[in-house]
């Protein structure tokens, strides 16, 4: 092995969250190295966020022109959906990432190709797709962003059923005739959505009691009604117990608790993530492999003074956009260490990632689309806190009724008694992801509801629910 080649930051994984983190060590003149196994872009750019979303957009679309009088009448067939994987295709660049690396040289950051290790202190090795091992040594800091995996629960006959994971259900290339979808949560609503649409037969298994767990009840309740109306199946408090699968193209069967078995033509497992630290050198550090890297509120590793970890692996928010919000937060903590400056922790002060545990915004693009920000009613209660929970019917609103004929949707806002002030809001409803970036703007600033009422939303938009909300809340 050489000499080890010196940088002052060091970053393994370039997914979202390490490209930021790339970007801002190097604008403060920091040399910087970035190590990926894969594509730069990570799994968001090839295999979650932007393929899904590129998938669900015509399905979307043409679920809410079909409820546009006078529209629904043109839209009345199926989808070009060679035209839709086509439009996939171009925005993960066929799953390519010359782009990230043009943009990531002309910025003066090097990419080292390769699988990379920690292999003590501040030092990183890297075995590239030839084998050959370098090692990177860090003068102020080693990254891990290494993100997450599916995790695929260990099911009798699981392995030779070859079941889709994310990765397969956002780069297929066809629509499976029949598939079974295990798990309740975003992947499992998204993917149904968008698959439904583009013409399988979908039925989703929930082990739970409804869909999207983490949000408001009447979020999963709205989006499993929907999801009924288009042809899907969706089966809440089943459990699965086994999976079989004879030959390569077979059919499969989900086996359920009690031995009912529910076939398909594929089966997606989307039963959650697991970290990408198995293989990481952990160990060489004192650090435990294969767990969730724990961090403060710069995203530093308690313990060490050079060690961070960053995004999804750190299991602080599970999201492209937070992961990118913690990269500006841990990046500024890194330069400013690194130049002797200051810190500043106090909550939402430019070191401390407070938004990822007070204002953590989340949009679902599902038909309805379903988007939170922040603490849900039973959140806000269990922490303590003395709240009213604000409903209010989304189709109400004359925009909601103008977007849509037979617009259905709910708005609720949960506001902190004491300070008057918002601790969380859920928007569900066609169109309602662009309506929680006004939430997360009230609950970050923790805009007193006095102040709020001054902000009038423009007629006839479905924004006007605010006013709705807050005049229910005013009585
Ligand atoms: C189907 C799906 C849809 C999603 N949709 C959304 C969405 O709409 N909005 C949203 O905000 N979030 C979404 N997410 C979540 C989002 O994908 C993640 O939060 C985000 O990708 C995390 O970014 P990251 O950089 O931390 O990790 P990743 O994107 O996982 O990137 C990690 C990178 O590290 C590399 N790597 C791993 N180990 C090593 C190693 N040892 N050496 C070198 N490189 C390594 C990997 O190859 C990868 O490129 C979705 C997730 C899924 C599964
Ligand atoms: N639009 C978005 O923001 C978006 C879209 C997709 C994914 N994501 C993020 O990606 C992450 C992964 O999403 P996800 O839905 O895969 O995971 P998740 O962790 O949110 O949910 C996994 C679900 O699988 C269920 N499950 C686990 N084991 C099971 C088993 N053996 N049998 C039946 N059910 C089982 C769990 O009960 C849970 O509801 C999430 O954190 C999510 O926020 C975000």
């Amino acid at each position: 092995m050489t000499e080890a080649v010196e940088y002052d930051v060091v970053v393994i994984g370039g997914g979202p969250v390490g490209e930021n983190i790339v970007d801002r060590t190097r604008a403060a003149g920091l040399s910087t190295a970035l190590v990926e196994s894969e594509l730069v872009g990570g799994e968001c750019s090839y295999w979650a966020c932007v393929p899904s979303k590129a998938l669900l957009r015509p399905v979307l679309a043409r679920a809410d022109a079909r409820r546009v009088p006078g529209l629904a009448g043109a839209v009345g067939g199926p989808l070009d959906t060679a035209a839709v994987y086509a439009h996939r295709d171009y925005w993960t660049g066929d799953w390519k990432d010359q782009g990230q690396i043009d943009w990531l040289e002309s910025i003066g950051v090097d990419v080292h190709r390769g699988h990379g290790r920690l292999v003590g202190v501040r030092k990183v090795s890297v075995t590239g797709p030839d084998g050959e091992q370098h090692v990177l040594s860090a003068r102020h800091a080693v990254v891990v962003a290494t993100g997450t995996r599916a995790m695929v629960p260990d099911l009798p006959g699981i392995a030779g059923a070859r079941p889709w994971t994310s990765r397969e259900a956002t780069s297929a290339r066809q629509a499976p005739g029949r598939l079974v979808i295990v798990g309740g949560s975003v992947v499992a609503s998204e993917m149904a959505t968008a698959w439904q649409g583009l013409g399988s037969q979908v039925t989703v298994l929930v082990r739970g009691a409804r869909l999207l767990p983490r949000m408001e009840p009447f979020a999963g309740e709205l989006v499993a009604e929907a999801l009924r109306e288009a042809g899907a199946v969706v089966r809440t408090g089943v459990g699965v117990e086994a999976v079989e699968r004879d030959g390569s193209t077979g059919p499969v069967g989900v086996v359920l608790e009690g031995g009912e078995v529910v076939e398909g033509d594929e089966l997606l497992m989307a039963t959650g993530r697991a970290p990408r630290t198995e293989d990481l050198g952990l160990d060489t550090v004192g650090l435990t492999p294969g767990g969730w890297i724990g961090v403060d509120e710069t995203c530093r590793v308690p313990g060490f003074d050079w060690l961070y970890a960053v995004g999804d692996v750190n299991h602080r928010a599970l999201l492209t956009h937070q992961g990118k919000y913690q990269a500006r937060i841990a990046g500024a903590a890194i330069v400013a260490r690194a130049a002797g400056a200051p810190l500043d922790t106090a909550p939402w002060g430019a070191h401390t990632a407070t938004a990822d545990t007070r204002a953590l915004p989340q949009a679902v693009f599902t038909d309805p689309e379903a988007a939170a920000v922040g603490l849900t009613l039973a959140e806000a209660e269990q922490a303590g806190h003395r709240v009213r929970a604000v409903d209010y019917d989304l189709g109400r609103v004359s925009g909601a009724g103008l977007y849509a004929d037979g617009y259905r949707g709910r708005a609720r806002m949960i506001v902190d008694l004491d300070r008057e002030v918002l601790l969380g809001a859920t928007f569900v409803g066609p169109g309602a992801a662009e309506l929680v970036h006004a939430a997360t703007i009230a609950v970050a600033g923790e805009v007193p509801i006095a102040r709020l009422w001054h902000a009038v939303p423009a007629f006839p938009t479905v924004s006007e629910i605010w006013l709705r909300l807050l005049e229910t809340y005013r009585g």
